[in-house]
């Protein structure tokens, strides 16, 4: 795996999503962090994701991946951070662009709409890819306000 280092979050509606990455990240011997939550309870996405992405932000790892029900709230609250580019992830396929074009330091990923398998299958590719660099290095550095 490029990545060694993975900082995790997630709301009620994707704790179970986050739980198998982080089991299947933990036995491929990447260093996990899990900014919560820790359990089905309702919950609001902000509070976990904010922590999380400012860790990425500050280099304390070297992506992040981040789960709610639909992804899209998660999503919205850490691509707020300047540092951040995250793309929300819903097939493998849209996962390796999100690394080969976009850079992208979190995947999120929409943990009622996707299987714990293919919820694995798509951070596996996101966590296997680099970033081509060339034309879309200099798109990126357009994306900042
Ligand atoms: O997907 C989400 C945000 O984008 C949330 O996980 C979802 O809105 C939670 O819904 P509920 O409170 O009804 O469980």
């Amino acid at each position: 795996m490029i990545f060694k280092s993975i900082a995790l979050a997630a709301d009620h509606a994707g704790y179970p999503a986050k739980e198998a990455i982080k089991k299947h990240l933990i036995s491929k011997g990447i260093e996990v962090k899990d900014f919560g939550t820790h359990s089905e309870d309702s919950t609001d996405y902000a509070d976990y994701a904010h922590p999380m992405a400012s860790a990425v932000e500050n280099n304390e790892f070297e992506i992040g991946i981040a789960v709610c029900g639909s992804g899209n709230g998660i999503n919205m609250t850490v691509n707020k951070h300047q540092g951040i580019r995250a793309a929300l992830c819903w097939s493998v396929e849209i996962s390796e662009m999100a690394r080969l074009h976009n850079d992208a330091n979190i995947c999120t990923v929409p943990g009622r709409y996707v299987s714990e398998e293919d919820a694995i299958s798509i951070v596996d590719k996101f966590v296997n890819t680099a970033f081509e660099g060339g034309r879309h290095q200099k798109r990126i550095d357009k994306i900042p306000v």
